[in-house]
Parts: structure tokens; C-alpha cells; sequence
């Protein structure tokens, strides 16, 4: 659990300060997006959990601890982190960086060794090929696999992740980004994590926290956000790419009650989505279904296709707007 009460941070006493009266709670479980312009605040407010750097005023609690009364070297162990250019040791093999924080925690070799060969399938980085090359002998994208691996390593319940796909090419970035979202590790963890790239937080985000000049300026779902932004700068900051954002923030079930009538079908075959698929997904995988979507609401299962999808979206969008 991650707690920010009050935080302020200036760098320089003359200018206005680079955080300003910052407060979230995380928990258990939920990854919470720090998302913004640049210089608006989200990195120094990450860096200011793990204390690399110090708050000039408020509260910041890790698993219910002020930092501020940890040694910085102890409660780091319990936190990994995950930056833009990867941050490995270039001397170190791909073993040996990812067994970095365990050997500092006196694990035995064995059980290094073990959970390093866990994460890097669990990464798709084939050990036998992998474990003993340098870093600079893998692409970007295996080298912040690896990265991602050192952070796991320990199986730290708290992750800061700043920028971690950013240095990427979008197909790279893209793949990455999916991997690391199917990982049964991150179940039980508390994440924050900066980006500016508003897909990205759409699709990792719980919950996301939209930063400008220092300030929270919303802190809520991905839905909140967009279908009810709390002032001027919210509703700008997404107008440029609303459809694409509400394809992502919107499931099959939200846009149900706007779907064409549909026979139950009884001839569906496999490949059936869940309710809570996004609407984003289900056209993706649309794609390879030649247009045709078998959705599972429980009650029952719909058949239909891209298009009705579309007209859904769109139907929902005039009524909810006609009700504003
Ligand atoms: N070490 C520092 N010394 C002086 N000023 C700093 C320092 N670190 C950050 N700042 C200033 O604090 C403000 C917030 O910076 P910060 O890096 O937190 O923003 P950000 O939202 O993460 O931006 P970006 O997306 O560009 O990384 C900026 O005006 C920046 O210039």
C-alpha cells in the first residue's frame, strides 16, 4: 500500500513548487497511472516514494511506514523499480543484474538462480540463451524485459515503474506493454507508474491520477476521466483522442444495453469474449474472427459483428451525451 498525504516538493524557493498538495492512496492489487505534460510533477512525486527524493512538507507511507523513517537502502529492497532506459548494470550478465537485489537480501545460489530462470520465461527470454549474455548483446526491448525481471526479482509488494516502455518502438513498446499486463506476479501489488502516453494509461491504469503544474488535477477510473472530467484542462487533455480512449475504457457489457437484439446462438464455436472484454479488444480480436464477436453475458451469449459494435458505441455515446 502506497500513501501520499499533502506532499510538496520545490526545487527552486522563487519558482512555484514542481509538486504541489499531492495526496492518493494505492492499494493492493491496483496500478495506479500518473499521466501529464511534461514537467508537470509525476516523476519527482515517484521519486519522492522510494526517497530519492524528500518532501518538503506532507506524508508518504509504504505498507503503512513513513518513509521518512526507513533507511532509504532497506525500504528500496522492498520496492522494485523500473525506469526508461533500463537502468542495468552493463557488466553484469542478464543473470546476475536480475539476482542483484536478491543476493543483496542473502538469498542462497540456488534459489537465485531458480527464480531467475522463473522470470526470464516467464519474460520470454529463454534462459539457455540468455542468462549469460551482457546487456548490451540484447535488444531494447529484451533489456527491459530484463529490467522488469530485476524488479520482480524479490517479489517486492510495491512497484515504481517510471517511463518503463517509453525508450521503445511502438510495435516493441507494444508487445512489452502486454506481457508485462498478463503477469500473474503483479496480482497482489501496489504499482505506480509514469507515462505521458495516454493509451498506455488507459490500458494499465486502475485508476489514473492526470498531473498539470505540480497538481492533481483528477485522480479516478479511466471512465471517470473521460465521461466525467472535473475541469477544463481534464476535458482538453483527452479531447484529441476520445473515441480511441473510450474503445479502451468501454466493455462489452457497458455498451450492452445498446446492442442490436441478437438471437442466442447456439452455433457460437470457440473464441467466445467475456462481458468484461474491452471494446478495443473485442475489435482487435475481430479481425480474426472475420468480423464476427461471440460475447459471453453471462445469461447469455451474443453473436455479432464489428459494425453493430461501432453503432453501439454510438448510440450510447448520443444517448448519454442527450442526457448531460
Ligand atoms: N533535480 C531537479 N532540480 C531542479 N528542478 C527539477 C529537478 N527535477 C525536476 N525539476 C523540475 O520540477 C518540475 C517537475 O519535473 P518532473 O520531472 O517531476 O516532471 P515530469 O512530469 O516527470 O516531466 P517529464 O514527463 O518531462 O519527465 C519541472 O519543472 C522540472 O524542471
Amino acid at each position: 500500500m502506497i500513501k501520499l498525504e499533502h506532499v510538496y516538493k520545490s526545487f527552486n524557493k522563487q519558482h512555484q513548487p514542481a509538486v504541489a498538495d499531492v495526496s492518493f492512496e494505492v492499494h493492493p492489487g491496483e496500478t495506479l497511472v500518473l499521466l501529464g505534460t511534461s514537467g508537470s510533477g509525476k516523476t519527482t512525486t515517484l521519486r519522492m516514494i522510494n526517497r530519492l527524493l524528500t518532501p518538503d512538507s506532507g506524508q508518504i507511507y509504504v505498507n503503512g511506514q513513513a518513509v521518512a523513517e526507513q533507511q532509504p537502502e532497506t525500504l528500496r529492497r522492498g520496492i522494485g523499480y523500473v525506469l526508461q532506459d533500463n537502468g542495468l548494470f552493463p557488466h553484469y550478465t542478464v543473470a546476475e543484474n536480475i539476482g542483484v537485489v536478491p543476493a543483496l537480501l542473502q538469498w542462497d545460489k540456488a534459489r537465485i538462480a531458480d527464480r531467475t530462470t522463473v522470470l526470464m520465461e516467464k519474460l520470454h527470454l529463454p534462459p539457455g540463451q540468455y542468462r549469460d549474455a551482457y546487456p548490451a548483446q540484447l535488444s531494447g526491448g529484451q533489456q527491459q524485459r530484463v529490467g522488469l525481471a530485476r524488479a520482480l526479482a524479490a517479489d517486492p509488494p510495491v512497484l515504481l515503474m517510471d517511463e518503463p516502455f517509453g525508450a521503445l518502438d511502438p510495435v516493441t513498446r507494444a508487445s512489452v506493454r502486454r506481457e508485462f499486463q498478463a503477469l500473474d506476479e503483479l496480482q497482489n501489488k501496489t504499482v505506480v507508474m509514469v507515462t505521458h502516453d495516454v493509451q498506455e494509461a488507459f490500458e494499465l491504469g486502475t485508476r489514473i491520477g492526470l498531473m498539470d503544474n505540480g497538481r492533481l488535477q483528477q485522480l479516478g477510473t479511466p471512465q471517470e476521466l473521460l465521461f466525467a472530467p472535473a475541469n477544463d484542462f481534464v476535458r482538453a487533455f483527452f479531447r484529441e483522442h476520445h473515441l480511441l480512449l473510450e474503445l479502451k475504457a468501454l466493455t462489452l457489457a457497458d455498451i450492452r444495453p445498446y446492442l442490436p437484439p441478437t438471437a442466442e446462438d447456439d452455433n457460437y464455436q470457440a473464441h467466445v469474449l467475456p462481458g468484461t472484454t474491452s471494446c478495443w479488444d473485442a475489435l482487435q480480436q475481430s479481425m480474426n474472427t472475420e468480423g464476427v464477436l461471440s460475447v459471453d453475458f453471462s445469461t447469455t451469449v451474443f453473436t455479432m459483428d464489428s459494425k453493430s459494435l461501432m453503432t453501439a458505441l454510438v448510440s450510447r455515446k448520443n444517448e448519454v451525451g442527450h442526457k448531460k
